[in-house]
C-alpha cells in the first residue's frame, strides 16, 4: 500500500497539490484521470522520489522509505520513451538488467515477451514501431521485479494491436503488484481500472465518469 498524506506541491506560483491525501492499494490497478496540467505526472515522479514535495508524508508498504529504497521497489516507466536507440531490443535489455541488483531470470523475461507479442528482440530499437518501442519501455520497467509499477501514458500514440498486447500483461502484472498509470483513453479505464482517481479540477472528468456510472476518488474532495 502506499498512503500519501497532507502532500503539498508548487511550481512558482501554481499549487499543484495542496494538503493532498490518498491511498494505492496492494494489487489493485489505479488510473489517475485528469485534464492536462492537472498534475498526474509530477504525482507519479513525487511518488518514485524523482521530484521532492513542498511538504507531506509518503509510506510505502507502511514505511518512509529512503529515495534509493524507493527506486529498488519501483518499476517507473516514464512516458517518453528511454531506450537506446542505436541498440537492439536485447542489447537494451541487457544494459538495463545489469543495473539491477536483483534482475529477474531469463525465463520470466521470455515469458513477458511472449505474453507482450514482443519477437522483434534483435532488431535495432531505432527500426521498431511505436507500439513495439512501448511495449520494450515497459519490460525494462520490469527487470527489476518491482512491487509497486508506474506508468505514465503507457499506450500514448500506439495501434490498437499493441495496446491490447500491454493491457493483457498489465492486467497479469497487477495480481500480484501495485500498479498505478495515467491515461487520457477511456477504453484504457475500462479494460484496466480496478480503481480511478480523479485529479485537477476540470469537471468534464467528472460529468463522464458520473455518466458511465463508474465508481471514482475525486482529489477535490480529498
Ligand atoms: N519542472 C516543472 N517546473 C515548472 N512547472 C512544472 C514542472 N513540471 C510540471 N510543471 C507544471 O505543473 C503542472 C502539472 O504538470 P503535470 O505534467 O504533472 O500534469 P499532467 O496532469 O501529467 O498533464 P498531462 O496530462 O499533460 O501529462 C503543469 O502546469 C506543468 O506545466
Amino acid at each position: 500500500m502506499i498512503t500519501i498524506e497532507n502532500l503539498n506541491k508548487k511550481y512558482k506560483d501554481k499549487q499543484i497539490f495542496q494538503n493532498f491525501n490518498t491511498t494505492f492499494k496492494d494489487k489493485t490497478l489505479t488510473i489517475l484521470l485528469g485534464e492536462n496540467g492537472a498534475g498526474k505526472s509530477t504525482l507519479l515522479r513525487i511518488i518514485t522520489a524523482l521530484e521532492t514535495a513542498d511538504s507531506g508524508t509518503i509510506r510505502y508498504f507502511g514505511e518512509v522509505l529512503s529515495n534509493r529504497d524507493i527506486k529498488g521497489k519501483i518499476g517507473y516507466i516514464p512516458q517518453d520513451i528511454a531506450l537506446f536507440e542505436h541498440m537492439t531490443v536485447n542489447e537494451n535489455i541487457d544494459f538495463f538488467k545489469a543495473l539491477n541488483k536483483h534482475p529477474i531470470s531469463s525465463e520470466l523475461i521470455e515469458d513477458y515477451c511472449e505474453k507482450l507479442n514482443l519477437f522483434e528482440r534483435k532488431a535495432k530499437v531505432s527500426a521498431l514501431s511505436g507500439g513495439t518501442k512501448r511495449k520494450v519501455n515497459l519490460l525494462i520497467g520490469l527487470l527489476g521485479n518491482p512491487s509497486i509499477l508506474i506508468l505514465d501514458e503507457p499506450t500514448v500514440g500506439i495501434d490498437l494491436k499493441s495496446r491490447y498486447d500491454i493491457h493483457q500483461l498489465l492486467n497479469s502484472l497487477k495480481q500480484s503488484r501495485l500498479i498505478i498509470l495515467t491515461t487520457h483513453h477511456l477504453d484504457e479505464v475500462e479494460s484496466l481500472a480496478d480503481e480511478i482517481k480523479l485529479i485537477g479540477k476540470d469537471p468534464f472528468y467528472r460529468n463522464i465518469l458520473s455518466e458511465k456510472g463508474w465508481a471514482f476518488e475525486d482529489s477535490l474532495t480529498n
